[in-house]
């Protein structure tokens, strides 16, 4: 089956200094893979290369498919058409997908409204808003009327990241990448996001590529992992392999920290 998304030996430098190693990550449609490191291990880089949002400055060698388009090379506008349909992105902080500016149901019915643009359909008012409240309730909102009227800063945290994610479906992308969604929040809202996430990209098919420097978060919504370190992998599997069967030190720590934590809760290790 061809990836959805193909990375191949992708290296990127700032200022002469490398900071993402010949990486290579393939998601297949309907797969979903976890991205793990530590902090600065270059696992959001990698994402936003994935869909050409590097910063200026940022260099980018190697090969990047998304949905069998090249990505490194090609003019940021050409990437466009890409993103959302191709790609679709959710991060840890969904102010910076919100708009502070334009009400709730606002933002998703733009999102809407485009996605049938470029299908080439019309949508009628009634028909956005529908959608709309829609999304809204397969993200588990509660009273989906009224937080489609209410602005981003009288949402709390949780709620904002699943109008973010409400967002993301709007376009309908063949692969999700989700950039420490939960990171920011506290651990029972993180619980519910996480099945709400892992839920909706099963039903949808979608593949899902998720970012964490949590082992144990990643472990619970994807099929395989890529641990990533410094720049590099260090090792990659299935889930299932790699909890089992850490190989690489760095990798075994992790796993030992995750089954201490549930030592500690008196799981099962
Ligand atoms: N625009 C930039 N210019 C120079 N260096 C950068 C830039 N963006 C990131 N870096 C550096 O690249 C490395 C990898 O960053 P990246 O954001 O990918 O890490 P990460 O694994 O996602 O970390 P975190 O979990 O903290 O988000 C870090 O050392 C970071 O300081």
């Amino acid at each position: 089956m061809t990836p959805i998304l193909f990375i191949d030996k992708l290296s990127i430098d700032a200022d002469g200094k490398r900071l993402v190693s010949e990486v290579s990550v393939s998601v297949a449609p309907g797969e979903r893979v976890g991205l793990i490191g530590e902090s600065g291990s270059g696992k959001s880089l990698t994402a936003l290369a994935a869909i050409g949002l590097l910063s200026d400055g940022l260099k980018a060698k190697g090969s990047i498919l998304l949905d069998g388009h090249q990505v490194i090379g090609t003019r940021d506008r050409d990437l466009v058409p890409l993103r959302g349909t191709s790609a679709a992105v959710i991060f840890q902080e969904p102010l910076t997908a919100l708009d502070p500016l334009m009400k709730i149901g606002q933002q998703i019915g733009e999102a809407v409204r485009r996605r049938a643009r470029r299908d080439g359909r019309s949508a009628d008012r009634h028909a956005v808003e529908v959608e709309v409240m829609d999304l809204l309730d397969q993200v588990a909102l509660p009273d989906p009327k009224r937080m489609a009227r209410s602005w981003p800063h009288q949402m709390s945290g949780g709620q904002r990241q699943r109008a973010a994610i409400a967002m993301a479906l709007a376009c309908r992308p063949k692969l999700l990448i989700a950039d420490e969604p939960t990171t920011a929040l506290d651990v029972t809202t993180q619980a519910e996001i996480l099945e709400l996430l892992g839920r909706l990209v099963r039903d949808r098919g979608m593949a899902l590529l998720f970012i964490s420097h949590d082992l144990p978060v990643v472990a619970s919504t994807v099929d395989r992992v890529v641990v990533l370190r410094h720049g590099q992998i260090v090792e990659q599997g299935t889930v299932g392999d790699v909890f089992r069967h850490p190989n690489h030190t760095y990798t075994q720590t992790l796993v030992a920290a995750a089954r201490a934590f549930d030592t500690a809760l008196g799981l099962p290790a």
